[in-house]
């Protein structure tokens, strides 16, 4: 049991308690703020308020030998209502699954259930007691009406392969989830559900999971951490109210753990940092510490610092929580105990001393509440500011945003998982903690979404998973109201109306039917025929927001820049692909599907290699498809290099009626960000890479027919304009060369004109859009390739071979070359001054530490995307296996005509 807790029940202090309350094993052995805990020097008289739910038996976090032993209460804990009495440490479940009808004679054990609503009453009531703990604490974990103070919706981001699944799998096992711990490297963890991620050992969806923590509910989000999948990041990361950031203890801080925290700050999104893999050669804490405040540019609060580790010991053993001022030991296989001792003198208690007082003072900075504290209670002394006190200093400063608790463990070993679920709790927010959500009406007018459960329904729908035997499964996060199963709704993206058939809360793959999803919760809709990621739900009767189109906002989501094309293997393939591809793309936005004019073959693009990758791999294997995959291709883009107008006349004839209409193109490059501000300034507006202008105020009908004279048009100036504005995004679309995307170019579009009954808006943008594809040829058109930052970081050794490549063969820029843990003047003040960072040398992964400490450096470059297919094997030979690397697309560059010529050939095969 902490400290913080025995001193809010004790209300004093170890030092001021008269008696030896404190250090009592056995009344000191509760976590469970429910029950009546006795102090043993009877003048303390802790007015704890019973907590609504007594604890039961399944819930206990010990197994059943254990508990019995170690609760030394097992009179009470097994008495005749089965309600474990006294537990320790928290409401874990117990692994001897059928104690419950052991222990009482097959029947159901009596819980005082009176403040859960009727009908979940009813249906604990008549719950099965033969079932699993598993299943019971499932059960119970929905049938708890959690308020939402008690409600976290949180993520956990980080990059690649820091231990994300690793650290929640644990989660999972410590809340009950699972019975057993998934393993990444066995390939059969709960958040990695698909075949995909389990054979990588990567997290690639998003999986949502929610479980109970003393006492709340947890609605966590794993997210992926390859560069491929930022948007999935994104699109998690704008329904979080929090996230645990996980770091690797060796790496420290890497190039997609910059990005996703960069994400997470766009959304102000407060967050707690969790350094993992502490057992591994070469972990440095401290250093890690210092990198959060000089790469991510945030405050560490530094709340653990490793515990002793003795030279003969197999890895970290134990966490020093410099809050409480105590030891955490792990010390069974699979972690579920803590054995939590006051810290005794020698090297870390005074390096936690240090710590502590480094803390108040970092919470002093920063809260004026504390100073209070510091003062008239704790009388100027750091150690003797409260536990509790601290806490919920650190709380209000994580919150505000202006800092970020750091915790330190080993998630493979077991080791310091249970105190991230606690920091989880107790130092990020609530829904209620969180401002409200912002929605746009469609006249750009702004309305706040305040979280009111009795208020107007206002939900999100933040991602798209195809079930195999429940069809679509649409998450969402409700903002406003309530969400009844089979009900009717309304997407205000679509403009449709949807039926809610069923609502489910995830447990990973397992599922638990619900009857609502309340204002600032999680949870799944089935039922829904075209919701799409990203779309906004509302009542159907709300007919204010449906007329406003009321929109929580959407994803920005950047140009794909890979693409392969998909043939059948036969024709009676051509439905069940096209099938599977509009699941795919109802799923990931970040996918876009369309055919080749030329050769009529459907294409597929995605950000990265791998997201392609994926893409196949579940076309194949999970969708059944019997399809061949073309050859990975990279996206151009195409601009043109001159300028030109032409006029177009548009003239055909549709299913035995003729359509005209006419218009007039100017087109010109852009030459550089300099001329496209100018244009912004001077009212055009910016479509991708590119800026476009519709003048409908010429529109003219002709008149030079009688006929067509006689039959007039009809079309409104609103309506030319619209359809103007997308016949040059359809122009846009498609280049001249190799039917690529069009970018820095400025198309005007002018001088319309009517044929009378001849011209609809179909008819407009068609015109429009055959203007432009003629301008372009006219304008000496030209191909544009992705340009990548890059960024690669090698031992100081490998700096020359690593630079020859890039700027030989692979036509790269080298712009700039960084120490890897960027310690500058600034950081190094700080960290002696303000930002507390233990020792690497005194600590547990520092031992190895020194020896591993090869200075790494940063190289950035600007490379062409063509050039980095590949690149991790070759890099894997220059450097031995140790160069690490990263890159974002930051743009497209002019190639050489060889080049050109090259790529055109190697597309259309002439
Ligand atoms: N030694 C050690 N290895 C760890 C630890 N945590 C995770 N690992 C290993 O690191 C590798 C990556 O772990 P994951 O949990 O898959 O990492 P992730 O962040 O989920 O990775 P992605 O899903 O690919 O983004 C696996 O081989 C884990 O076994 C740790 O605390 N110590």
């Amino acid at each position: 049991m902490p400290n913080s807790l025995k001193e809010d029940l004790c209300k004093k202090t170890k030092d001021t308690c008269s008696k030896s309350c404190n250090n009592n094993p056995v009344d000191n052995q509760c976590d469970v703020p429910t029950l009546k805990w006795t102090c043993s020097c009877g003048d303390n008289k802790p007015s704890v308020p019973s907590y609504k739910f007594p604890i039961p038996f399944t819930m206990c976090n010990l197994d059943h030998q254990n508990c019995a032993t170690n609760c030394q209460h097992l009179g009470k804990q097994h008495n005749a209502d089965q309600v474990c009495r006294l537990q320790c440490d928290s409401s874990f479940p117990c692994n001897s699954e059928k104690a419950p009808v052991d222990k009482n004679n097959g029947a159901a054990p009596k819980l005082d259930i009176s403040h859960i609503s009727g009908k979940n009453q009813a249906t604990l009531l008549n719950l099965d007691w033969n079932v699993s703990s598993f299943f019971f604490f499932n059960i119970l974990n929905t049938l708890l009406d959690f308020t939402v103070a008690k409600t976290r919706n949180i993520g956990i981001i980080a990059h690649i392969d820091a231990g994300k699944t690793t650290t929640t799998e644990r989660m999972l096992h410590y809340a009950g989830v699972t019975r057993k711990i998934g393993d990444v490297d066995d390939g059969d963890t709960v958040m990695d559900y698909l075949q995909a991620e389990r054979d990588r050992g990567i997290t690639i969806n998003s999986a949502a999971i929610t479980f109970g923590w003393r006492g709340h509910r947890i609605n966590l989000i794993d997210t992926p951490g390859h560069v491929d999948f930022t948007i999935e990041v994104e699109r998690a990361v704008r329904v979080l109210d929090g996230a645990v950031t996980i770091l690797d203890g060796v790496a420290g801080v890497e190039a997609q753990t910059q990005t996703v925290w960069h994400q997470a700050d766009r959304y102000n999104v407060p967050r707690v940092a969790f350094v993992n893999k502490m057992d591994r050669v070469g972990a440095a804490f401290g250093r890690t510490v210092r990198e959060i405040r000089s790469k991510l540019g945030a405050r560490p609060l530094v709340v653990q610092i490793p515990g002793p580790m003795e030279e003969s010991s197999n890895g970290m053993t134990s966490v020093a929580d410099i809050v409480t001022m105590e030891l955490l030991e792990w010390d069974n296989a699979t972690g579920a105990t803590i054995k939590r001792t006051p810290l005794v003198e020698g090297p870390t208690f005074e390096e936690a001393v240090r710590g502590r007082t480094a803390l108040v003072e970092s919470l002093a900075e920063l809260d004026d509440t504390i100073v209070e504290l510091f003062f008239d209670q704790a009388e100027g002394d750091h150690m003797q500011v409260k536990a509790s006190d601290i806490k919920q200093a650190i709380r209000r400063v994580t919150l505000q945003g202006k800092a970020v608790p750091v915790l330190c463990g080993a998630a493979f070993k077991n080791i310091g998982v249970q105190p991230v679920m606690d920091a989880v709790i107790d130092y990020l927010p609530s829904p209620l903690d969180r401002p409200s959500a912002i929605a746009h009406h469609n006249n750009g007018k702004k309305t706040d979404i305040a979280l009111q459960e009795n208020g107007k329904l206002v939900a999100l729908a933040f991602k798209v998973t195809h079930d195999p035997r429940r069809g679509a499964l649409v998450y969402v996060r409700v903002y406003s109201g309530k969400l009844n199963d089979r009900s009717t709704i309304f997407n205000t993206t679509t403009n449709s109306k949807e039926r809610v058939n069923r609502l489910l809360q995830m447990y990973a793959k397992d599922v638990e039917e619900i009857p609502h999803i309340t204002a600032g919760n999680i949870g799944v809709i089935v039922g829904l025929r075209d919701t799409r990621t990203g779309d906004t739900l509302v009542q159907s009767n709300d007919s204010a927001s449906i007329k406003s189109k009321l929109q929580l906002g959407r994803i920005d989501i950047p140009s794909p820049v890979f693409f392969m094309a998909i043939e059948p293997a036969s024709a009676s393939e051509e439905k069940p692909i096209e099938e599977a591809l509009k699941k795919l793309l109802r799923e990931d936005p970040s996918l876009h599907v369309w055919t080749d004019s030329e050769s009529g073959q459907t294409l597929i693009s995605g950000m990265g290699e791998l997201h392609l990758e994926i893409v196949k791999d579940r076309l194949l294997n999970d969708f059944k498809c019997k399809a061949d995959m073309g050859k990975m291709r990279i996206s151009y883009r195409e601009t043109c290099q001159s300028e030109a107008v032409i006029n177009h006349v548009y003239d055909k004839e549709l299913l035995g009626k003729r359509v005209r209409a006419a218009c007039r193109i100017a087109l010109r490059p852009l030459a550089d960000d300099a001329d496209m501000e100018e244009a912004l300034d001077a009212g055009w507006d910016k479509e991708g890479g590119s800026l476009l202008q519709v003048d409908v105020d010429d529109m003219k009908e002709y008149t030079d027919d009688a006929e067509v004279a006689s039959s007039s048009s009809a079309i409104s100036q609103e309506e030319a304009q619209q359809a103007v504005k997308d016949g040059l995004l359809s122009g846009l679309s498609r280049g001249a060369l190799l039917s690529f995307p069009l970018t820095r170019v400025q198309i005007r579009a002018d001088k319309i004109q009517l044929f009378g009954a001849d011209t609809t808006p179909g008819s407009i943008a068609a015109c429009v859009s055959h203007a432009v594809f003629d301008a372009v040829k006219q304008a000496s058109p030209a191909l544009l390739e992705p340009m990548m930052e890059v960024h690669i970081e090698v031992a100081e050794d490998q700096i020359g071979s690593v630079v020859g490549d890039l700027s030989g063969t692979r036509r790269g820029h080298v712009i700039g070359l960084e120490s890897s843990s960027p310690e500058n003047q600034f950081v190094q003040q700080e960290v002696n001054s303000v930002i507390y960072a233990p020792p690497d040398s005194a600590m547990a992964g520092g031992v190895h530490h020194q020896e591993h400490a090869t200075q790494k450096r940063v190289i950035k470059a600007h490379v062409p995307l063509s050039s980095m297919i590949g690149y991790s094997s070759a890099l894997r030979s220059l450097t031995a296996g140790n160069g690490t690397f990263s890159m974002r697309i930051i743009g497209y560059g002019d190639m050489s005509q060889d080049r050109e010529r090259t790529v055109i050939k190697e597309i259309k095969g002439y």
